[in-house]
């Protein structure tokens, strides 16, 4: 036991938020993305070779992923290896993942836990196997909409069975192959359909042309992100970016080619520690950060500017430097509705008004994050309202107090940045973050530990 675990059975452990002993000046090695790590994951299942993941994050998320792929037969070989780079620690070590493709094959029973990506990048991989495959995972997992997948795999041959509300449980019938073609889906409630269909596209006889029909889809960049990645591992891909038509997105069969590929570090989970630098008015360096990316939490620098810091991308990564004062935004965060949660908690600790527009879907993620939001900024004292598609916040001084946390990872480390500058902030099973960020308290105290410059404050 770590102290932030819970034995099974105990009511979750409260985890006493610490405070900011001044302004953190701090080095902060975030481990690799989620988002990466899980595409990394399927496109080296279903390539014709074997390829490297290095540096992969090692989480809740990511290691249900290995499990269920290797549940159908992949292999996969965790190593430590002898890369040499001089910032090794972007992974938290020199760890990596060696997958052996092989036939995918059913029986089998896949566990999503609440991972978005494993439940729906994987039932179109399932349905490349022999044999059925059964998914199932945490209650919350039978709330999440699945049904763009579920459709759209029906329409393209696959035989499903589950119990009518297009959501989990249920059983993918996988028949070895997959016909594939044109399927209209509407994606606005998660990227991560078109993303699921798109990954296993060139595995299709025909490959897949995937149309979105409906509301604005969220979360661009993570379809980007698909888009090449598939290109990175060999696949034709034609995209609205590359020319095509709005909404639509074509995948060309063909064979995968095995991949070494090292993981960027995960930019959202960047957002509690960069926070830190804001509301602190401190300073805070994330090594590795990428020159280019498509993960969304490439953001950051331009919303916490905006919010009141600066930032520079130079050899040691990326540095950003709060003043201690912090500003009101009003943004759309549809694109980046990830990043929701710390932006929030910061937004109730600046000197005017928020508006975050563009994030109705975030009501179908981890929890209703719209609602936990607000209800438990406005627990500590806030004053929070949802909108139709998001949140209006309007800072007021805070106390301490319980913050629950929706087993949301995103929530309790929201809740952290409160409890930098709340006394009193009680995190409920900060154990969470563990399904995309490894020992977060520990990386947290970590953070305050190094050389924080007592603020005027804490000088008394
Ligand atoms: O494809 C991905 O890796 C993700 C896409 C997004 O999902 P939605 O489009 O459902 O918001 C994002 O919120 C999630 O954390 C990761
Ligand atoms: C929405 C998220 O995750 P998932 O991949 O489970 O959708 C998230 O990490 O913020």
């Amino acid at each position: 036991m770590t102290g932030t675990e819970t034995s099974p059975g105990a009511p979750p452990a409260l985890w006493p938020a610490p405070l900011a002993p001044g302004a953190v000046d701090a080095t902060v090695t975030v481990p690799g993305s989620k988002s990466v790590t899980n595409r990394g994951l399927v496109l080296a299942a279903l390539a014709s070779e074997p390829g490297w993941l290095r540096r992969p994050l090692r989480s809740r998320d990511t290691l249900l992923m290995a499990e269920a792929l290797r549940a159908l037969g992949v292999g996969i070989e965790e190593t430590v290896s002898s890369m040499s780079s001089g910032s090794a620690g972007a992974g938290g070590s020199g760890e990596a993942w060696r997958i052996i493709p092989a036939g995918l094959r059913g029986p089998a029973t896949v566990d999503v836990g609440n991972a978005g990506t494993v439940m729906r990048f994987l039932p179109p991989v399932a349905a490349l196997a022999d044999g059925p495959i059964r998914f199932d995972g945490d209650p919350r997992s039978h709330e999440r909409p699945l049904h763009g997948v579920i459709d759209a795999l029906r329409v393209l041959g696959v035989r499903i069975d589950d119990d009518g509300r297009g959501a989990l449980p249920m059983t993918v019938h996988g028949a070895g192959a997959v016909y594939g073609g044109p399927v209209s889906i509407d994606a606005s409630s998660s990227s991560q359909f078109v993303s699921a269909l798109l990954l296993s596209g060139p595995r299709f006889n025909q490959g897949v042309e995937v149309r979105h029909v409906g509301s604005a889809l969220p979360s661009l960049p993570h379809i980007r992100m698909t888009v090449d990645m598939l290109r990175a591992a060999g696949a034709k891909v034609d995209s609205p970016e590359s020319g095509g038509e709005p909404d639509v997105w074509r995948v060309t069969p063909s064979a995968l080619l095995g991949r070494d590929l090292v993981v960027e570090p995960d930019l959202s989970n960047a957002a509690p520690f960069l926070a830190a630098a804001l509301v602190t008015g401190g300073r805070v360096t994330i090594p590795d950060w990428p020159e280019h990316t498509t993960q969304p939490g490439d953001a950051l620098r331009e919303i916490f500017t905006a919010m009141g810091g600066s930032c520079a991308l130079t050899d040691a990564g990326l540095t950003f430097t709060g003043t201690g004062r912090i500003t009101g935004i009003d943004t759309d965060l549809h694109e980046v509705g990830e990043l929701t949660p710390v932006i929030a908690a910061v937004a109730a600790l600046a000197d005017s008004p928020s508006v975050l527009r563009g994030i109705a879907h975030l009501r179908l993620h981890e929890t209703d994050r719209l609602a936990a939001l607000a209800k438990e900024i406005n627990d500590l004292g806030g004053e929070v309202s949802e909108t139709e598609d998001g949140l209006r916040i309007r800072p007021r001084p805070l106390h301490g107090g319980v913050f629950h946390t929706y087993e949301d990872h995103r929530l309790a480390t929201a809740a952290a940045v409160l409890g930098l500058v709340v006394d009193g902030v009680q995190v409920e099973n900060v154990a969470t973050t563990g399904k995309t960020l490894p020992d977060f308290p520990g990386l947290w105290t970590g953070m305050l530990g190094q050389a924080a410059t007592p603020t005027a404050a804490a000088r008394g």
